[in-house]
């Protein structure tokens, strides 16, 4: 693994997350919380030229991006593939990849601009992160991953409608969803998009500072027993 030896606004950029972390009492490796704070920064520079992230601090990051990830991420076995659908600036494909090295992230985002951006983003993190610049149902024409996760990317009708013919492609998706699921779902049932499909909350959390609770949806596709 390549050593940081941080320059004193990288020092100060650590500091303030590990605040924030504290006080939102989320425990991370050191060399974990200096690969976000670089993350964040390389981020942010980004979005000064595209519009990547509205969470532009840290505070904002570790409230609305990390928590998500990091619930996110203790619904993944160890050594899974997993393919970011939507990743725009990388939550939470790059949170993924720096919190679980164990993982074979892999990210699809189909606006090329910030597909480079990422690809940008991964080399300065020195992170061996696939960026495919494209739909994620065409990268699963190629690729098979076990997990495939999304966060604000489309409404359930449309995720289950552009992912039912790659399902043998993927094992299942994660999706992060705030309290609109329930009338996501009843629109996706009205459309028969989930007949043979086992949908189940698997997490809900609080958000903080906000009032409703985000949840985890796992989706998965019944086959046919052969
Ligand atoms: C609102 S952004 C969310 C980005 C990130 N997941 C997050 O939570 O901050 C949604 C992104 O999904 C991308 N996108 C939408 N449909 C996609 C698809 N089928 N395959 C790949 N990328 C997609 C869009 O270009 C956009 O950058």
């Amino acid at each position: 693994m390549n050593s940081i030896v941080p320059d004193s606004s990288t020092t100060a950029a650590i500091e303030l997350l590990n605040k924030s972390l504290h006080r939102h009492k989320v425990g991370l490796a050191d060399e974990h919380a200096a690969k976000l704070a670089e993350y964040c920064d390389l981020l942010w520079e980004w979005n000064a030229q595209l519009n990547l992230t509205r969470h532009t601090d840290f505070e904002q990051f570790v409230t609305r991006d990390l928590i998500d990830s990091l619930r996110l991420a203790s619904h993944i076995p160890e050594e899974q593939s997993v393919l970011d659908v939507g990743a725009g600036g990388g939550v939470p494909g790059v949170v993924l990849a720096i919190t679980r090295p164990d993982l074979n992230v892999s990210m699809a985002e189909s606006v090329g601009k910030k597909a480079k951006a990422l690809k940008d983003i991964c080399r300065k993190l020195r992170l061996s992160v696939p960026v495919h610049a494209a739909r994620a149902e065409d990268v699963l024409k190629k690729h098979h991953y076990d997990v495939l996760t999304l966060r604000a990317v489309a409404p359930l009708r449309k995720i289950l409608f552009w992912f039912q013919r790659h399902t043998t492609a993927f094992g299942s998706i994660l999706a992060i969803k705030g309290p609109r699921w329930v009338a996501e779902r009843d629109e996706a049932d009205k459309e028969g998009l989930l007949a043979g499909v086992d949908l189940d909350v698997i997490d809900e959390y609080p958000t903080p500072g906000h009032d409703n609770n985000s949840v985890i949806l796992s989706i998965r596709y019944q086959r046919p027993v052969a």
